[in-house]
């Protein structure tokens, strides 16, 4: 999907709200374990009731490899699933990936072509050569973790090296790779008071914010500072809304949940 088509969507749905399906089966309802597939199940359910609320969604890996084979297969059905049935939702797989060149390459081919994800996020700590061979398809997005929404993000992220924060030089010298038009930032929404600085780095750039709901991240923090005249803005809520009932009515206490955000980033838009 391009970046235009997302927009198009999230002026279309007045949402840029991106619903994470980071499913753990511990806190799943009791009944979807005695089906062959409770992961999918759960996350087909949970898209059928929240799709017109959401412009994109985002599997974290990790509570799909956590569960080996089957986790796998769970989350090779939901993409397909959304592809099928919903070809206008911008998809992310949240795997934090990179590596020397020829592995970048192969994680990319295994998001972009093998599973067909519209993004997937990289960490930028080994620089440009492990960043590029994502960048290389087009049509497809590389969603740079920037600025995290976690405490630890303090540790070597906002540390000052040759006059400017880690995150900044992150930004900044993104900016300078090949095909660096197909690169998106990670900024946590914890961090919103750094998104006025942000914004005079990559002023147009589309940024994934994670950390509203469960830790603590403002939406209309964000949306004062990280706001652009495209939107410019993906706001990820994972737990937040997939967990709001662990009972049968967990669809649709999800959808309300999506709901209260989307009529809040509606209210935002047309303001
Ligand atoms: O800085 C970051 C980068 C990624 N994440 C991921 O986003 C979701 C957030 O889940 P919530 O339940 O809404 O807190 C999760 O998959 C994280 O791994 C992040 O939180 N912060």
């Amino acid at each position: 999907m391009t970046t235009t088509q997302l927009i198009t969507q999230i002026r279309k749905k007045k949402s840029f709200l991106c619903i994470g399906l980071d499913v753990d089966l511990q806190k799943i309802p009791k009944f979807l374990l005695e089906t062959d597939d409770p992961i999918f199940e759960f996350n087909k359910a949970i898209i059928d009731a929240t799709h017109h609320l959401a412009v994109a969604y985002k599997p974290n890996t990790a509570f799909y490899e956590a569960y080996g084979i089957k986790g796998w297969q769970a989350l090779e059905k939901t993409i397909q699933y959304l592809n099928t049935n919903h070809p206008e939702i911008f998809t992310i797989a949240d795997a934090k990936r990179g590596d020397i060149g020829n592995t970048s390459s192969m994680y990319a081919k295994a998001f972009f072509e093998d599973l067909a994800f519209d993004s997937v996020t990289v960490a930028p700590y080994m620089g440009k050569d492990s960043v590029e061979p994502f960048l290389a398809f087009q049509g497809k997005h590389t969603i740079l973790l920037a600025l995290t929404s976690n405490q630890g993000a303090f540790d070597f992220q906002t540390k000052i090296i040759a006059d400017k924060e880690v995150y900044k030089h992150v930004l900044e010298t993104s900016k300078t790779w090949k095909n660096s038009e197909n690169l998106m930032y990670v900024v946590g929404a914890t961090k919103a008071s750094f998104l006025g600085e942000i914004r005079e780095i990559v002023p147009e750039s589309f940024l994934l914010v994670p950390g509203v709901g469960a830790q603590g991240g403002n939406l209309q923090d964000v949306c004062k500072y990280g706001m652009t005249d495209n939107i410019g803005l993906l706001i990820n809520s994972s737990r937040g809304i997939i967990y709001a009932s662990t009972e049968v009515d967990f669809a649709s206490a999800a959808a309300k949940k999506a709901a209260e955000l989307q009529s809040q980033m509606t209210a935002i838009l047309e303001a």
